[in-house]
């Protein structure tokens, strides 16, 4: 059925849910999908039937993969809201779906293991939601386990996040004797009883005496943090009065929403419970509502030169594609936010980015794997549409009269890489295609051929994520292919700056020469590549510029060291000449190419290593293997801790000697150690290295 809806803006709420791996996103999606009524029963992960995890590596291995979007509805004080739910993985290989999701939602949970606290990926997606200024809400999870601490897991959010907490609940009993919670804005008790066993049902009491004096002392902590940033309670609070219950929501929302958005402190409000055991998930999503911003809040974006859009329909349209999914049905979806305007089935729009005109085919909201056809939609929502063949990642679809261009996202660059072959000629075209969807999907999966051998190498985040690559090609595209030895993916950059490097490009064979002559000069900086033109008087005709750029652009792609890609490099143009007959783009491309290596070889260039910060979970009694180990690996022992009677070591160790360390860490310590590593930096890699390196390669 096609519905046409425009949405009350103040009743949206487009969030995601982040956390380190296992912390219970998925779970916790599972029981809000269920409350809200969008699924008529619960699934689990262990058994491998959850609605958002629905790709087969997903369910088999029991981790989020690709984000999933849904939609539910929830009702607050008798009105009822649209959630917009994004679910998004934990594992540090698919970052970049967190990273993408961040920049088009307006608001996120972020789940905590009640055991383990703030564990690194936490952290990772903490810093990612500050960059784009989305206020939180913290949901302290599994308190059921064994070893959960509430308060422990909260002044690890204070000292490793920096989080300005609002306490709002407090739990009741602990690990299988928790029961409920107490809400410290209300100043009520819900307790879960044990006839509803899915927990559709909760009893709002009083709190019990066993808790009242607990209650009474961090109520008191809660309004003096309200107070501290807000002035408004602040006079009450200093007149020894309180705000009225709704009085407190509205503090609560606009503080959270203010602080979250300034890209500074965050004042966050907490939450806790267990979403396994059912206990806790209904007063979150009530707060997701209360103080979690709606696009209103959020207010207009910006895009380039100086263009705002409004969140109205009645703005030109502004929507930005945050991810492209193949569906084996669908064929290519393509996941938008609205920022402004109505986005139309059948339409044309405007891809501001490459300049090309879309059509817009169906657009459907999507709950999970199922879906349902709208004919449009308008600002503030999140859809997925058909029919778009250009666009990807990144970038704005909008109205051709009235174009904007909206900020993208960064992407990540591979860290790892595998050389991939397909068995028979027949499986070489079909690894072809499997390769351009993939990329299409996945801003993170790259591919190039090497140079000496022709070989296809694709490269990404880490060994699980191009596991899941193969395995992708396998099963959706029927491929069969050999695939190398995970491998790191190294760069190369350059020490020093060389001031004015000439080459002229001259060849004449037969009709019309080529003749093109450039001088750069070239410098370190800290990432990327950037170019500078300062050539003046027509020297080099501004048309030849732009081929100069890509000619350097050109050889970055393979460094002269061991041919791998080239970062962090500024390219000044200095001067050059051209001849009237004889120059073209192609010759000043390629003088570009060749000034570009001829500079790089004098610039002292060097190989970088990826590091990865390195954490390992261990019982006292092995923490001498574990640290002599990492050593013998070339890494740096950071910090030490101890957590629930385990103890932490955090290190920075260089990527290519954490291959099969997941084998070695278990055999060291019987199994009962287990780590996490994600990608920290780039690092000159020692002498004595770069020859066998520059030898292999
Ligand atoms: N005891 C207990 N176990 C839980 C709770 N919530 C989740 N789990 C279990 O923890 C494991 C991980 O849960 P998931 O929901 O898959 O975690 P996730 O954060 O979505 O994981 P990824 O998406 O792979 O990052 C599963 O086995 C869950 O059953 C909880 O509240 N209590």
């Amino acid at each position: 059925m096609v519905t046409i809806t425009r949405l009350d803006l103040a009743k949206v709420r487009n969030i995601g849910i982040m956390a380190h791996i296992d912390a219970g996103k998925t779970t916790t999606t599972e029981r809000i999908l269920f409350y809200t009524g969008v699924s008529y029963k619960i699934g689990e992960v262990h058994q491998g039937n959850t609605a958002m995890d629905h790709m087969a590596q997903e369910r088999e291995r029991g981790i989020t993969i690709t984000s999933a979007a849904t939609t539910c509805h929830w009702p607050v004080d008798g009105a009822e809201h649209t959630v917009n739910i994004i679910d998004t993985p934990g594992h540090v290989d698919f970052t970049v779906e967190v990273e993408r999701c961040l920049r088009v939602l307006d608001g996120a949970v972020t789940v905590f293991d009640g055991v383990a606290g703030v564990e690194p990926q936490s952290e990772t997606v903490w810093r990612q939601a500050d960059k784009y200024g989305v206020p939180r809400i913290c949901f302290v999870n599994k308190l059921d386990r064994a070893g959960a601490d509430f308060h422990r897991c909260v002044d690890m959010m204070v000292d490793r996040l920096g989080v300005v907490p609002l306490v709002l609940q407090l739990p009741i009993g602990a690990e299988a004797g928790f029961t409920g919670v107490v809400d410290l804005v209300r100043m009520k008790a819900y307790v879960w009883s044990a006839e509803a066993e899915l927990g559709e049902a909760y009893d709002v009491v009083d709190i019990p005496d066993t808790h009242v004096e607990a209650a009474e002392k961090w109520r008191g902590r809660l309004l003096a943090a309200v107070a501290e940033h807000d002035e408004e309670t602040m006079r009450l609070y200093a007149d020894g009065l309180e705000p009225s219950e709704e009085g407190l929501h509205a503090v609560i929302r606009r503080v959270t929403i203010a602080s979250g958005r300034s890209k500074g402190t965050t004042v966050t409000p907490v939450v806790c419970g267990t979403a396994f055991k059912n206990k806790g998930v209904q007063p979150l999503l009530d707060a997701v509502v209360r103080y979690l911003p709606s696009p209103l809040d959020v207010g207009a974006v910006d895009g380039e030169r100086g263009v705002t859009r409004r969140p109205s329909d009645d703005e030109p349209l502004a929507a930005l594609a945050f991810k492209i999914m193949t569906d084996p049905h669908l064929g290519k979806l393509t996941f938008v936010r609205i920022y402004s305007g109505r986005l139309e089935s059948g339409a044309a729009v405007l891809n501001s980015v490459k300049g090309r005109k879309e059509r817009v085919g169906k657009i459907y909201r999507m709950h999970a794997a199922k879906r349902q056809e709208m004919g449009s939609a308008g600002a503030g929502d999140i859809v997925a549409v058909m029919g778009l063949k250009q666009t990807t990642t990144g970038e704005t679809l909008c109205d051709d009269r009235d174009p904007v261009v909206l900020e993208s996202m960064d992407f990540p660059t591979p860290v790892i890489e595998v050389a991939i072959e397909a068995r028979s000629r027949g499986n070489g075209e079909r690894l072809r295609l499997a390769i351009q969807r993939l990329a299409e999907e996945d801003p993170s999966f790259q591919v190039h051929t090497d140079e000496e051998t022709g070989q296809t190498v694709i490269g990404g985040m880490g060994e699980l994520h191009l596991e899941i690559v193969v395995d992708r090609m396998e099963r959706e595209f029927g491929v069969e292919a050999d695939v190398g030895r995970p491998r790191v993916a190294y760069r190369e950059t350059i020490r020093r700056p060389v001031e004015k490097v000439d080459y002229t490009h001259k060849k004449q064979t037969g009709g019309k020469g080529q003749f093109a002559k450039v001088q750069i000069s070239i410098e370190p900086i800290a990432e990327g590549y950037e170019f500078v033109n300062k050539v003046t008087g027509g020297r080099v005709p501004k048309e030849f510029i732009p081929s100069v750029d890509a000619g350097c652009q050109d050889a970055m792609r393979f460094g002269i060291l061991a041919g791998y890609e080239m970062a962090g490099v500024r390219v000044t143009l200095l001067d050059g000449a051209f001849h009237e007959q004889d120059s073209s783009e192609l010759a000043f491309r390629q003088a570009g190419f060749h000034v570009f290596k001829e500079a790089a070889r004098r610039a002292s260039p060097v190989l970088l290593e990826p590091v990865m910060a390195v954490e390992v979970t261990t019982p006292d009694g092995y923490l001498g293997e574990v640290i002599g180990d990492l050593n013998a690996r070339r890494g740096h022992i950071q910090a030490m801790d101890e957590r629930a009677g385990a103890r932490i070591v955090q290190g920075l160790v260089p990527l290519s000697e954490m291959f099969g360390y997941v084998g070695d860490l278990r055999s060291q310590t019987s199994g009962r150690a287990s780590y996490s590593m994600q990608f920290d930096s780039h690092a000159e890699v020692p002498r004595n290295l770069v020859e066998a390196i520059i030898a292999k390669a």
